[in-house]
């Protein structure tokens, strides 16, 4: 069987947008539009994957609601990604591009502007048409 990679997203909210962040040149899927987060790590717990991937990241600390919005596996082929996404709330600092390329806050019936990574997919069309 495909190892699974388990990943976490973060949707952070702030004024009714959603923070879509865009992955740099040079590693997988560059250029896609994801929601920031990462691969969790042994021993993690994923909320606490995803605050430490938020620090690392952007510089950011949030507060995350207890149930995930969305999971989906997505075979690439370079790996099967297992996407957990959780809907956060910015706490403190202001978004710092250290790994991504760009950041963009949009409403989410914006969302499908953007080219999103395969795997954030169902999560962006579920934004699209739930309210949070
Ligand atoms: N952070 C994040 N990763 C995502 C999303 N959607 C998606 O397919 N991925 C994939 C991209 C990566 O292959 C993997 C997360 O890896 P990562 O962000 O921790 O590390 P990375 O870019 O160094 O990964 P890699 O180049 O080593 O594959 O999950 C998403 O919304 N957010």
């Amino acid at each position: 069987m495909r190892k699974e990679v388990k990943v976490v997203g973060a949707i952070i909210v702030q004024d009714e947008k959603i923070l879509c962040a865009q992955r740099g040149p040079g590693r997988s899927l560059a250029n896609y539009w994801e929601f920031p987060g990462g691969k969790i790590e042994q021993g993690e717990s994923p909320r606490q994957a995803l605050l430490r991937e938020l620090d690392e990241e952007l510089k950011i600390k949030v507060s995350v609601s207890p149930s995930a919005f969305d999971t989906t596996v997505y075979d690439y082929d370079f790996a099967r990604i297992n996407l957990t996404t959780f809907v956060c709330e910015l706490e403190t600092g202001v978004p710092t591009l250290t790994e991504h390329v760009a950041i963009k806050w949009l409403p989410a019936h914006s969302l499908d502007q953007l080219e999103w990574a395969p795997a954030d997919r169902p999560a962006v069309k579920k934004l699209m048409h739930e309210s949070l």
